[in-house]
């Protein structure tokens, strides 16, 4: 029986963006958690909401537009939405794999949130990517409402404040799950972002990177690995230069010496890097692996994949 721990953080590719997409979608990363439970590795699930979120909370602020018995929802209660809406599509495609390959196993979701520092320098300079690409003219209307915007290649994208993961408020139920041997989708969307304030946990205008949020579980869990499953098969270096060269593996410090050198892209492989050199090196023995989201299992065989290790 193999009791190993790990944290598995699923990337934007396993959703798609529209409620029909994920429904399918989400049917891939089940096959890719059912693989992995028949390899009986104990598994939290994480994972990505930037679209969603961002899709969520332009629609909210639009019903307040129809009716004055809509309100606008605070980005917080659009991170608990999504965290409610992609988890139960998640934990049911995981719950019809498992039950088509005639393993019962309960797969729960918790709404989990994440304590934040109001003084996270975040607030003041937001970076993360949400919603979908806009036109110049739709960008300027969301700048007028106090809205952040970012030119990328393809348009225009909000912009808002990714604060560093402090605590996880709900760890206790998530490690109960795990050691019951269940499966628990937790921390998504990088858990709804909250300000501790005396009893009352109060929701932040922000949305917390996931990677980051999963190596914090991973560590609060005393996960043995924690596993990226995006879209790419490797990482690579001089990304999409004629002299590319994708990794097999990597130390904490080779990281940190391609990281001074710029090699990966802030809000897309960086965070993955920093998250997985966090993680690897707050205990001897832990790996992080960096795969393609149809590659999981060949990964955790050490088949592909990059690894990422304290030496
Ligand atoms: N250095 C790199 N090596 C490999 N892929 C990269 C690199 N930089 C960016 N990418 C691309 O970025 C993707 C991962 O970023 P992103 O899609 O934002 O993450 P997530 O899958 O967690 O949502 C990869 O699937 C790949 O297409
Ligand atoms: N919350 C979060 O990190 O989502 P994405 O991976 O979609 O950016």
């Amino acid at each position: 029986m193999n009791n190993k721990r790990i944290v598995v953080a699923l990337g934007r590719n396993a959703f798609g963006t529209l409620f029909p997409d994920q429904k399918q979608a989400v049917t891939k990363a089940a096959c890719a958690i059912a693989d992995l439970v028949e390899e009986r590795y104990q598994m939290a699930i994480t994972f990505s909401n930037g679209p969603q979120v961002g899709m969520l909370h332009t629609a909210m602020t639009e019903f307040s537009r129809l009716s004055p018995e809509y309100t606008v929802a605070p980005m917080s209660v659009c991170g608990a939405l999504s965290q409610g809406y992609i988890g139960y599509d998640l934990q049911n495609a995981i719950r019809t794999e498992l039950l088509n390959r005639g393993i019962f196993k309960p797969v729960s979701t918790i709404i989990t949130q994440v304590r934040v520092d109001p003084f996270d320098e975040a607030f003041s300079e937001p970076t993360k990517v949400i919603g979908r690409y806009m036109s110049e003219d739709e960008a300027r209307a969301e700048t007028a409402k106090g809205n952040y915007v970012v030119r990328e290649e393809k348009g225009y994208r909000r912009i808002v404040a990714a604060p560093k993961p402090i605590d996880i408020y709900e760890i206790d139920a998530i490690r109960a799950l795990l050691d019951a041997n269940q499966l628990v989708i937790a921390g998504g969307g990088g858990g709804i972002p909250v300000l501790q304030q005396g009893t009352r946990l109060k929701g932040a205008s922000a949305v917390i990177e996931k990677d980051l949020t999963a190596a914090r579980m991973a560590d609060m869990v005393d996960a043995d690995t924690l596993l990226f499953l995006t879209g790419t098969e490797k990482v690579a270096v001089n990304y999409k230069q004629p002299d590319e060269q994708f990794l097999d593996s990597l130390t904490a410090s080779e990281a940190h010496a391609y990281m001074e050198q710029n090699q990966f892209e802030a809000g897309s492989m960086l965070p993955k890097i920093e998250a997985s050199v966090e993680f690897v090196s707050a205990r001897p023995g832990r790996k992080a692996i960096i795969t393609d989201l149809s590659k999981a299992r060949e990964a955790m065989d050490g088949k592909t994949g990059t690894m990422i290790t304290a030496k």
